[in-house]
């Protein structure tokens, strides 16, 4: 398959009867979902959920034997290869949702799909979807840290069953998702369409909105987003969202002067090679010197997506470099002082 011919994967993610399958049953009858193929797993010998899963009796690959993120990335990966194999003979599949357990921790997943080469060869990831539960996300959010890292990866979160909902429990979940993954705005499922596609600016360039959001998002207080100035000095705006999690951390940062990428990268790539478990995941679009076009870059953990140059930077917004980290006991201080320390190396 050539480059650009790379079919697009969504990670289904969210805790145990959050509404994944129903959401999914829901997107398969969307136009726009048409040529879908939908993997699924689920524990132990008998995997339901591929039951549950309509229309898609020639699609869908039921994964079995034990749970997707820990015991069987290489039948994802091979699955995933029956997938690209079907697209080679003709069949019209145009995109891959993977549907994960529960209790799945989604990095594993993620990884499977940037560093796998032959799976890199023939896919995309497009985006990670989060379905949380009105009633129960809260108390799930408190208690699973699996279901911390699956709002915090998130690029879509997708709120289900509001409609059981009170309002005061579902604005205490919307603050709560809100100091998880500060770049993302949850959404409601509701009767309008719902898209998932189109999520990571780097798999599809076009996609302005997003770039949009996420530089909004950044530079918002509830966004923790720090916003840096030329001289290097830096302000904290509000209180620190995430105060209440001990342990997972999802910030953003923001420069507003152009960043060297020398520096930037060395620095990323040590950081991410000594202290992987502490970095879940980065995203980053990058206003770099000498480069007149948006940079956007991925790690999930020590693995990095090769650096992708964007067409071009949003009419009418200030350029700017942003950086979301999702990190486990790693101090932002930490972070924003590695970044100072080696771009100021790099720039003298
Ligand atoms: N009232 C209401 N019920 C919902 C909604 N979404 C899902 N449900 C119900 O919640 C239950 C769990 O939904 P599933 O779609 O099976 O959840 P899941 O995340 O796939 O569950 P697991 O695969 O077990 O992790 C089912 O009984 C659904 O009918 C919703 O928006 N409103």
């Amino acid at each position: 398959m050539q480059a650009e011919a790379r079919l697009p994967v969504t990670l289904l993610t969210g805790f145990l009867g959050a509404g994944k399958t129903t959401l999914l049953n829901r997107l398969l009858r969307q136009e726009d979902m048409q040529g879908t193929a939908v993997l699924v797993n689920e524990f132990g010998e008998i995997g339901l959920d591929h039951l549950l899963v309509e229309a898609l009796e020639e699609e869908a690959v039921l994964l079995q034997a034990g749970c997707l993120c820990c015991t069987i990335r290489g039948d994802l990966a091979q699955a995933l290869e029956g997938i690209a194999r079907r697209v080679r003979d003709g069949q019209a599949l145009r995109r891959v949702v993977i549907e994960t357990t529960g209790l799945a921790d989604p990095l594993p997943i993620l990884q499977t799909l940037m560093a796998d080469a032959a799976t890199a060869r023939n896919f995309v990831l497009d985006g990670v979807v989060t379905v949380v539960d009105a009633v129960n996300g809260l108390a799930t959010l408190e208690r699973q840290s699996e279901a911390v890292r699956q709002a915090a990866v998130a690029d879509r979160l997708l709120v289900s069953k509001a409609d059981l909902a009170a309002p005061e429990g579902m604005a205490l979940l919307l603050a709560r998702l809100r100091a998880v993954n500060p770049v993302v705005t949850p959404r409601l499922i509701d009767a309008s369409p719902i898209a998932i596609t189109g999520l990571d600016p780097a798999a599809a360039p076009q996609r302005e909105a997003v770039l949009r959001d996420w530089m909004a998002a950044a530079g918002t207080p509830e966004g923790g987003g720090a916003h840096h100035h030329h001289h290097g000095a830096h302000h904290h705006h509000g209180h620190d969202p995430n105060r209440h999690d001990a342990r997972i951390h999802a910030f953003a940062l923001s420069f507003d002067a152009p960043l060297p990428w020398e520096g930037l990268a060395t620095w990323l790539e040590m950081l991410t090679a000594t202290r992987g478990d502490a970095v879940l995941r980065v995203k980053g679009i990058l206003d770099l010197e000498g480069q007149d076009r948006p940079v956007a870059i991925h790690g999930v953990q020590s693995v990095w997506h090769a650096p992708t140059l964007l067409p071009a930077w949003p009419a009418g917004m200030p350029r700017r470099s942003t950086l979301v980290f999702i990190s486990r006991d790693l101090p932002r201080a930490v972070i924003e002082d590695g970044i100072a320390a080696f771009c100021a190396a790099a720039r003298s």
